[in-house]
């Protein structure tokens, strides 16, 4: 299947990222069948298409003529059936192994063989996902981040028997729908985003349980001077700037002072295991009671917009690859 023979995409899964990825896919033209195993699930999946169309309506970056014409593009169906003519299905069910191998199973028996299977989990194991499937050759990581049609990045993984010009198409797919792919080169839990995203948040939750910081102060150093720097650079880019010298240096006493746990424990544990999951509970590190988890999420959408339309391409080009 080459990037030109892509035609109809299949979405599975139309919870907070499916129903945004459909929605991509059918502003660049695709046709979009979007397949959920619970009424349920398309019930909410149709609700997210509306209020993210809205959003991007109301930031004037489309107009509401394109948002009609996009939404005839997309269809909704409860029968796995319905994927049978697609070129291409992204699979965002439930992020259990169990769950996405038994998709799986039933989806290559739908489809025909050429076409693509891409899983956005968050971090299983690319190979454990397809492991009971015929032809894993065709079969990769397309891994997206949320909200996915407002942040560029969607990381591209090969399981041990991806060919490489599946991965290829499907790299090349994320850049004609405006995206920024990138490689990640093996199957790695959590891939590269979620490896560094894991080691921020290990060491966020050190520094409160450490008396260093509260939340606030935490979230500040990110947002205000770490996580401003990184819209624009990342992390090699920033040492290379500030002087590698001077980075090895910090290492050489810091990183053994860093927490190195292996299992969340502590207040972090402890706010888990209360059932405080954040916006969608009304709490979490913060409280977001009555009307705050709407306003904390539309305020959210409005700055990744804004930042989004700053277009942080990097500055690979000064250094000799695109990105
Ligand atoms: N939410 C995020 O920030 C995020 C970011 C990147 C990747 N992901 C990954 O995307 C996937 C989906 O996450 P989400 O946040 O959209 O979850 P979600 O709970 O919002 O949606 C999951 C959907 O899958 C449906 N579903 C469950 N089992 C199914 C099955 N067997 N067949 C078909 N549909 C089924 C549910 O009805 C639901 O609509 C997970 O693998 C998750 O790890 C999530």
């Amino acid at each position: 299947m080459t990037l030109d023979e892509i035609k109809v995409v299949g979405i599975a899964g139309a919870g907070t990222m499916g129903a945004s990825m459909a929605q991509i896919f059918a502003q660049y033209g695709y046709t979009v069948i979007i397949y959920d195993a619970f009424e349920a699930g398309l019930e909410r999946g149709k609700h997210l298409v509306e209020i993210n169309q809205a959003s991007l309506v109301e930031a004037g970056d489309i107009t509401a003529e394109q948002s009609a014409e996009i939404k005839t593009k997309l269809s909704f169906t409860g029968d796995i059936n319905g994927l049978k003519d697609c070129d291409i299905i992204v699979e965002s069910v439930l992020e259990r192994l169990d769950v996405k191998q038994d998709f799986w199973v039933k989806a290559e028996a739908v489809v025909s063989p050429d076409c693509i299977l891409a899983t956005n989990t968050s971090g299983l194991s690319i190979n454990k996902i397809f492991a009971n499937c015929k032809d894993k050759t065709r079969a990769c990581g397309m891994h997206w981040f949320n909200p996915p049609h407002i942040v560029p990045l969607i990381e591209v993984i090969n399981n041990d028997e991806t060919k490489q010009e599946i991965a290829d198409t499907v790299y090349q797919l994320s850049l004609k729908i405006g995206k920024k792919p990138i490689y990640v080169k093996k199957d790695a839990l959590g891939f590269i985003g979620n490896r560094i995203q894991a080691a921020i948040l290990r060491e966020a939750v050190y520094i409160v349980e450490q008396g260093i910081g509260d939340y606030k102060d935490v979230d500040g150093a990110m947002k205000y001077g770490l996580g401003f720097r990184y819209a624009c650079l990342g992390p090699c880019e920033v040492v290379d700037q500030g002087g590698l010298d001077v980075h090895h240096h910090i290492a050489t006493y810091l990183w053994e002072d860093l927490s190195d746990a292996k299992y969340p424990s502590g207040e972090f544990e402890a706010i888990y295991q209360a059932g405080n999951y954040g916006v969608k509970t009304g709490k979490g590190f913060y409280d977001y009671s009555g009307d705050k988890a709407d306003k904390a999420i539309e305020a959210r959408d409005a700055m990744y917009l804004a930042m989004a339309k700053c277009n942080p391409t990097g500055v690979g080009e000064a250094h000799g690859y695109e990105n």
